[in-house]
């Protein structure tokens, strides 16, 4: 599927270039690089955003750094907390980079 949404709340730093990773579970590490992704909100299903996949690299939770906060426009404290929250019981992730596709939608 070439479909993948984020919290709304991110929808301006991914259209500004400041978000160019994403972090997510087994269930959404299927895509693969040069794969071009429809970006939709999680809320309202609304496409803001077309994406190509640049990798997709397995990591745990200790791995995560500041180079990822960073790729996510926070602290690490504050990405830790957001993994948290969104995936309260999971240890194994997958770092997927990306960059934005400047077309319009
Ligand atoms: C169903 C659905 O939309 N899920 C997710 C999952 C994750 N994320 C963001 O990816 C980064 C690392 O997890 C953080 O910035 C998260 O907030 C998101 O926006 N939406």
């Amino acid at each position: 599927m070439n479909k993948i949404t984020f919290f709304s709340r991110f929808e301006s730093d991914i259209l500004n270039g400041k978000k160019t990773i994403t972090i997510r579970d087994k269930s959404e590490s299927y895509f693969k690089p040069t794969q071009i992704l429809d970006v939709f909100t999680n809320e309202t299903d609304r496409l803001f955003a077309k994406i190509q996949v640049i990798s997709v690299t397995p990591i745990s939770f200790d791995q995560l750094s500041e180079q990822h906060a960073q790729q996510e426009n926070m602290t690490l404290e504050q990405l830790k907390g957001v993994i948290k929250e969104i995936y309260p019981t999971e240890n194994q992730f997958f770092v997927i980079e990306f960059k934005l596709i400047n077309e319009p939608i």
